[in-house]
């Protein structure tokens, strides 16, 4: 299904050895737990083995450990639940109502044609009637069934009108109801980000208008350090809880012409438009000092989680660049930065 151009399906961008590495590893994990290798069980085991949907790898290895068959609903409902969100839902009942819709308005304009169609029938008929007639009890009668059709025409108009204006409030609800599920299928639903989805597609957006625009634009790669060690010690929730507080810590730092998205598990990126490098390297250090300012404290309690850092590369927008070479670049300079000992900004390293 597409919506202005955004695909609620999830993207992979792996290289083909990648995927046939995949593959290799799919095929007998399905067979060994005797699975259909059907479409959508082939997507849930490729999400699980490049295992970057961490709440379907919780729940399939629960599933697997009990040795829960797998029927057509249950690959539905994890389906729907990790890989293609709540969106579906959304849409398939934006799809129904305004079908009834659609459906409504063809009756009410049906009725409305055959009534007034059958009135021109009549008013022909009367006004044969009316022609050379002298017959004046006739002619009052004539009038008064010409009256009572007009009168039966205008409630018939004013009944169109009142279900066509209903139809418009409901038409209004819908086109609500479709922004808000293209909202949520560009969100990440941990973090309120955009998602990776959403960011590849600004991106290229973006990349687009600075080709024919000669203004600047920067990339920042985020990336927690030592990310598994907070999962390990304080749980995964606690995880999730630092990957929510640095995203905020990053839309507060951000303006509003800036997107910030999760990229993957851990990394996020901030695409940085109309921006030059040492502008958004300044924003770059400004968030990694805030969030390595000040120790992490469990909710509720004193107790500290310790100081959470970030690792951030930056690149800035050439010519001849192509979405992947951008990204590669402020990859291999946030990898540099956590070469160098983590916690710092690195900008990609001049061509
Ligand atoms: N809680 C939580 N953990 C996640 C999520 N996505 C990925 N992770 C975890 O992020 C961790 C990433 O670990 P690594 O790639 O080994 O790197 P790291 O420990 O951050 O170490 P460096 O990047 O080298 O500093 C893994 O343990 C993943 O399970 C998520 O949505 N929630």
């Amino acid at each position: 299904m597409i919506i202005d151009g955004l695909t609620f399906l999830p993207t992979y961008d792996d290289t083909l050895e990648q995927n046939a590495e995949y593959l290799r590893q799919i095929l007998p994990l399905m067979s060994k737990h005797k699975i259909a290798t059907d479409p959508l069980n082939f997507a849930i085991f490729y999400e699980y083995i490049i295992g970057r949907n961490i709440g379907l790898n919780n729940e399939l290895d629960a599933l697997l450990g009990k040795q829960v068959v797998f029927t057509s609903e249950l690959s539905a409902k994890l389906f729907k639940k990790y890989i293609c969100d709540t969106s579906i839902d959304s849409l398939e009942k934006i799809n129904h109502l305004l079908l009834q819709l659609i459906n409504k308005t063809g009756e009410a304009l049906d009725t409305t044609g055959e009534k007034a169609s059958a009135a021109t029938i009549d008013f022909q008929n009367q006004s044969k009637k009316l022609e050379n007639n002298q017959d004046l009890p006739e002619i009052k009668i004539v009038l008064t069934e010409i009256i009572a059709g007009t009168k039966g025409l205008a409630e018939t108009s004013m009944t169109l009108q009142t279900q066509l204006d209903d139809n418009k409030k409901e038409m209004q609800l819908l086109r609500q109801e479709l922004a808000h599920a293209r909202e949520t299928a560009k969100t990440d639903a941990l973090t309120g980000l955009l998602n990776r989805r959403a960011f590849d597609q600004k991106l290229n957006e973006y990349i687009e208008i600075h080709k024919q625009n000669d203004v600047e634009l920067c990339l920042l790669i985020l990336d927690i350090d030592h990310f598994k060690q907070v999962n390990d010690t304080f749980g995964h929730q606690m995880g999730d809880n630092v990957l929510r507080y640095t995203a905020n810590l990053m839309k507060q730092h951000i303006t509003e012409h800036h997107c910030a998205a999760r990229y993957g598990g851990e990394e996020m990126a901030i695409i940085m438009p109309n921006t030059p490098l040492n502008k958004a390297m300044e924003i770059a250090e400004k968030i990694r000092t805030s969030l390595a300012q000040h120790p992490l404290k469990l909710k509720g309690s004193k107790k500290s989680i310790g100081k959470v850092t970030i690792s951030i590369g930056v690149s800035s927008f050439k010519i001849n660049d192509s979405i992947e070479s951008l990204i590669e670049r402020a990859d291999m300079a946030m990898y540099r930065a956590k070469d160098n000992g983590r916690n710092q900004v690195m900008a990609e390293n001049a061509i």
